[in-house]
């Protein structure tokens, strides 16, 4: 009888893999083997690349974004919780974005199956510290998966674990900084005659007009019941984002413009023409959990060719001759 072992079939470049970034950070680097690819630091649980199979990445990062703690890495995509922008007594958008998560092996099963086999589960607990601050247990899951096309997808899981039998109430955004060629060229559809909150006039009501949303000045809109599907539209670059959301009833649209951005030390100058942040969000009714109750926000990101999109040249509406 033979000892001798079989030779090892040749390995497949693991889909996965944890490596080091900037400043020594542990990083996480998804890879879909038609050739997307995501980068999440756990420093924030942040997601800080994305990138379509011909290598163009598709989320902003500052030149200028510092990678070390406490300061949130400045692009990508922030996980704002378990508050947003200052509405609380917690420092601004919450602590999740600047503190370590620990990746989970093996999270409890998904209510549904996603297609996606290119995956990692992080996890955040409170620590002690943060107990002093916000005084409530919990488990935080986040799963980030790259799709076969290249789509990014995220989902949020978050528990209460109180035993103290108390409920917890909190606001959340994924805070994600698409990149576009020039802002000037950009616009928004999807969020037309809503209802938004202005964080430029005390989070003053107003209500959107019918056109899609364009870019000249300052932006810092909260904007309120937003339908689940959001799309930007880039023309210079011919490629559109398209944003699907559920549980997060509501899309903040940001861009600091020339005279916030020189006063953010970690933002070039010129770089709000290269960026627009929109956030799918659940801000103006917080959500409140008892304890043992989870709560579910996913958010589905695809970069697709503009003609695809836009809604002019929809082949559905071409096709009907609408
Ligand atoms: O500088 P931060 O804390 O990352 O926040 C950036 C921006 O984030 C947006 O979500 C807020 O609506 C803005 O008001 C804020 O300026």
């Amino acid at each position: 009888m033979s000892t001798e072992k079989a030779p090892a079939a040749p390995s497949a470049p693991s889909a996965v893999e944890l490596c080091k970034g900037v400043n020594g950070l542990d990083k996480l680097v998804l890879r879909e083997p038609r050739g997307s690819s995501a980068e999440v630091y756990l420093y924030g649980g942040h997601v800080t690349s994305w990138k379509n199979d011909h290598g163009e990445e598709l989320l902003f990062v500052s030149s200028k974004a510092v990678f070390k703690p406490p300061k949130a890495i400045r692009g990508g995509i922030p996980i704002c919780f378990p508050q947003f922008s200052n509405l609380g007594s917690l420092e601004q958008h919450g602590f999740a974005r600047n503190r370590f998560w620990t990746i989970e092996t093996d999270p409890p099963p998904f209510p549904t199956t996603t297609s996606s086999k290119t995956f990692v589960d992080l996890i955040l607990k409170p620590s002690e510290e943060d107990m002093k601050i916000w005084p409530h247990g919990f488990e935080f899951r986040l799963r980030v998966a790259l799709g076969p096309g290249g789509d990014l997808m995220l989902t949020s899981r978050i528990r209460n674990t109180n035993t103290d039998g108390k409920p917890f109430t909190f606001t959340f955004a994924y805070h994600t900084y698409f990149s576009v060629s020039d802002i000037s060229e950009v616009r928004v559809e999807g969020l037309e005659t809503l209802d938004y909150l202005d964080n430029l006039q005390n989070r003053e009501r107003f209500t959107e007009q019918g056109d899609a949303i364009t870019f000249e000045s300052e932006v810092d809109k909260i904007y309120l019941s937003t339908p689940t599907k959001i799309a930007i539209l880039d023309h210079e670059k011919k490629r559109t984002f398209v944003i699907r959301k559920d549980g997060l009833p509501d899309a903040v649209v940001w861009n600091p413009w020339d005279k916030k951005a020189k006063a953010m030390t970690d933002f070039g100058d010129d770089e709000y023409k290269h960026m627009l942040c929109v956030e799918a969000a659940a801000v103006e009714k917080p959500i409140t959990l008892k304890p043992g109750e989870e709560w579910r926000g996913r958010q589905e990101l695809s970069a697709v060719p503009s003609s695809y999109c836009s809604g002019q040249l929809d082949p559905q509406k071409v096709l009907q001759g609408s």
